[in-house]
C-alpha cells in the first residue's frame, strides 16, 4: 500500500517545493488539507494521525505543536523547522553526514532536516575532524550568501516588494546569536562554538557557504590537497549521495562558486582552496537553500524512511 504522507505547512515556501518534488509519484498518497482548514489544530490532528509520515515545514511553535497532536499516534515525522535539531530522540536528517546517517533516517519516527546554513559547514568539517586532521576544538567561523527566500514567505515580500531599493548585501544575525549554530556545532563535532555570518543578498534562491581555516598553530599542518582528499573520500564512500566533491584545483577564481549554480536541483558540491606555504585554507559548499538546503532533503529523507 502507498505510504500516506501529508504536508503540513504545504501552501509555504518549503512545503510548495516538496509538492512539486513529489509531483507524478504513484508510490505515495498525498493528503492535501483545505485550505481554509490549514491552521486549524482539530483538522490538522486529523490529518497528521492518518499520515504514515508528515512533513512540517512551520515555524518552530506549529512544529512542535503538528508532534503533540499525533506522535503518540505513530506518525513519523519530518520536521523541515529549527525546533528539534539539537533534541534528544530526533536523528539529524543530513544522510551523507555519516556512514550510518541514512540508516538511522530510514529507521527513525523522528527525523530532523538540516538548516540550510549550517549543512555545506558540517559537510566540510565533519570529514575533517573525523580523519584527525583539524581538531575538534579548532577556533571555527563561517561565512556566506543565501538568497532571500531562505526566509520564507515573509522575506520575499519585503525583497520583492521594495525593488530596486533592496539591499543587494545584508549582513545579518549581527547579536552571534543565530539559530542554527547549537546544531552545526553538534553535527560537526566541534567542541568549541562557531561563529556565524550569514548574510542574504538581492536574489531569490541558492547560497554559498565558506569557512576559512588558520592552520598553522596545528601541531601536524595538513596541506590543502590533505583535506580536499579526506572530504572527497568521505562522499566518494557514500551511496546515493548528492554532495559532489569540485577536483582540488588552486584557480584564482571560479565560475562554479555561484549561489545560484544549483538552483532547482538537491545538489550540494564542496570546494577546497589552500595556501600551503601561508597555511591556510578555505572551505566552500554551493547549494540551493531550496534544494539540499530545506525541500531536497525534505524528499532524501522521505525516500530513505518510506523505502521509495
Ligand atoms: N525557506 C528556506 O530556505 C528554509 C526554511 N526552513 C524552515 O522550514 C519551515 C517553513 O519555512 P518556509 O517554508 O520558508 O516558511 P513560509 O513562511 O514560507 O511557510 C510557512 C507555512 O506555514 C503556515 N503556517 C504558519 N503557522 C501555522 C500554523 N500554526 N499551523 C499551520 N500552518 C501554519 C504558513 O501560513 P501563512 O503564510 O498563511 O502564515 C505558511 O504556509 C520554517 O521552520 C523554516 O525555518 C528550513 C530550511 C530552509
Ligand atoms: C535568509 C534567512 O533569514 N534565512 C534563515 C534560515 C533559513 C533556514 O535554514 O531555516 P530554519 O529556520 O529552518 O533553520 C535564517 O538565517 O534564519
Amino acid at each position: 500500500m502507498a505510504a500516506k504522507i501529508f504536508i503540513d505547512g504545504e501552501h509555504g515556501t518549503t512545503g510548495l517545493q516538496i509538492l512539486t518534488r513529489l509531483a507524478g509519484r504513484t508510490d505515495i498518497d498525498l493528503l492535501s488539507i483545505p485550505t481554509d482548514k490549514r491552521k486549524d489544530p482539530d483538522t490538522r490532528a486529523e490529518f497528521l494521525r492518518a499520515a504514515d509520515i508528515a512533513i512540517l515545514c512551520l515555524p518552530d511553535a506549529a512544529a512542535k505543536e503538528s508532534v503533540a497532536l499525533a506522535a503518540d499516534a505513530g506518525t513519523r515525522f519530518i520536521d523541515a523547522s529549527t525546533a528539534h535539531r539539537t533534541a534528544d530522540g530526533w536523528v539529524y536528517g543530513f544522510a551523507e553526514m555519516d556512514r550510518g546517517q541514512a540508516g538511522l533516517i530510514a529507521a527513525a519516527q523522528f527525523v530532523s532536516n538540516p538548516g540550510c546554513w549550517p549543512q555545506g559547514p558540517i559537510a566540510m568539517l565533519r570529514p575533517l575532524i573525523e580523519a584527525g586532521l583539524l581538531p575538534a576544538d579548532h577556533a571555527v567561523s563561517m561565512s556566506g550568501i543565501t538568497g532571500y527566500s531562505g526566509g520564507g514567505r515573509q522575506m520575499i515580500e519585503d525583497y520583492e516588494g521594495q525593488g530596486d531599493s533592496a539591499p543587494a548585501y545584508l549582513p545579518y544575525g549581527l547579536t552571534l546569536q543565530h539559530k542554527h549554530v547549537p546544531e552545526l556545532q553538534l553535527n560537526a563535532r566541534l567542541t568549541r562554538t562557531p561563529m556565524m555570518m550569514p548574510v542574504v543578498g538581492d536574489f531569490a534562491q541558492g547560497m554559498v557557504t565558506m569557512v576559512p581555516l588558520q592552520l598553522d598553530r596545528l601541531e601536524k599542518i595538513p596541506t590543502g590537497a590533505q583535506l580536499h582528499a579526506a572530504i572527497a573520500d568521505h562522499y566518494a564512500a557514500m551511496p546515493g549521495s548528492l554532495v559532489d566533491v569540485a577536483p582540488y584545483a588552486n584557480s584564482e577564481r571560479s565560475p562554479d562558486i555561484n549561489p545560484e549554480r544549483h538552483n532547482n536541483t538537491d545538489r550540494m558540491t564542496l570546494h577546497v582552496h589552500a595556501n600551503d606555504a601561508r597555511a591556510q585554507a578555505l572551505l566552500i559548499a554551493v547549494y540551493d537553500n531550496l534544494g539540499k538546503g530545506a525541500s531536497g532533503a525534505a524528499v532524501q529523507n522521505l525516500k530513505l524512511m518510506a523505502g521509495l
